[in-house]
């Protein structure tokens, strides 16, 4: 009975030692599993860093440095040889409503028979195929925001020769004359902050947004024309705010309004706006709860803070056409 103890005690103690080795050899094999994982991830990070450094510089390139660094232009640059669409007294009496939080309406800066012989440049581009496109909402599937048609106006002589954007020249005379007098309005604002504590100074784009909303079914819901971003840090939000790098950098909106001068309000296709209207130049238009509706008379200038004025387009009845340039800062 003696004898058996030493080798039961032997057996058990072999049997630990045997249990004990297989333990470690398992740990080592766990070990080892986990440091594969960042072992692949120090391989794929170079690639990921590559791809992530790409695509930023591809959203920075195509989101501000082409439309607005690239191709914008000095408000000095933007008038040469033509005159803007308002005084400078004007667009210093603006420029204050402006920083108050208000709309600025300035009526009849388009002369009658210039209207009139607009219409004709409006007709034949619209019935030029490709002449007009659907807004890049429709064309990313989207037709619950806005259903216009747009063509982006460009001067000629503005065009690089491997130019990317799409954009097309300008079409009649009459209407290259409006796109550059609106674009010429920023040397006017800038002038009309010489004497204000904030002065102004402008980027202008090369391009201005002619807008056709077609009878019966043209509008614009609720929005603001500048960058809305959201809270927090996420990859693509970040993506974005690159991407929407010249949208971030809107500062007034200037719409034009190239409709006959006689817009009777049973016509729809207001533009409504929640702020209170200064009208600089003709009648003060209505307001309702805090609504002010801006009827797209001809020869209208409106023009607003990008990022902080909501507005809308309310179906129209008729044709209606608006040109507008996005001052930036
Ligand atoms: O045509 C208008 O009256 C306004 C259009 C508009 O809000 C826009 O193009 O962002
Ligand atoms: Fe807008």
């Amino acid at each position: 009975m003696l004898a058996l103890r030493p080798r039961c005690l032997r057996l058990a103690n072999t049997h630990r030692l045997a249990s004990g080795l297989a333990g470690l050899a398992q740990a080592k094999e766990e070990a080892a599993k986990a440091a594969e994982w960042p072992t692949a991830l120090r391989a794929v990070l170079p690639f990921l860093g590559l791809v992530g450094a790409g695509t930023a510089a591809h959203a920075f390139y195509d989101g501000l440095w082409v439309p607005l660094l690239r191709d914008g232009q000095s408000a000095e640059k933007a008038a040469e040889e033509t005159q803007p669409l308002l005084d400078t007294h004007v667009a210093a009496a603006a420029l204050k409503h402006l920083e108050g939080g208000e709309v600025v309406v300035v009526d009849g800066v388009l002369s009658g028979s210039l209207l009139a012989d607009l219409q004709r440049d409006l007709q034949s581009l619209a019935s030029t195929p490709g002449g007009l496109l659907p807004n890049p909402k429709v064309q990313a599937g989207n037709s619950e925001v806005r259903t216009d048609r747009v063509c982006y106006l460009r001067d000629p002589q503005s065009f690089s020769p491997s130019d990317e954007t799409g954009q097309v020249p300008l079409g009649g005379a009459v209407l290259q004359l409006c796109h550059r007098r609106l674009r010429a309005t920023a040397l006017a604002l800038e002038a009309g902050s010489r004497d204000m504590s904030r002065k102004r100074t402008f980027v202008v784009p090369a391009w201005t947004q002619l807008a056709q909303y077609t009878d019966g079914s043209g509008f614009y819901k609720w929005h603001t024309d500048g960058l809305e971003q959201g809270s927090g840090f996420n990859p693509f939000g970040w993506y974005f705010w690159l991407q929407r790098g010249a949208v971030r950098r809107r500062s007034i909106t200037a719409i034009l309004y190239l409709n006959e001068e006689d817009w009777p309000s049973v016509a729809g296709g207001a533009l409504r706006c929640r702020a209170t209207v200064a009208a600089l130049r003709g009648p003060q238009p209505p307001t309702a709860n805090g609504v002010a509706e801006i009827l797209p008379k001809g020869g209208r200038l409106v023009l607003f803070d990008s990022h902080k004025i909501e507005h809308e387009v309310v179906a129209t009845r008729r044709d209606r056409w608006a040109l507008t340039v996005w001052l930036h800062e």
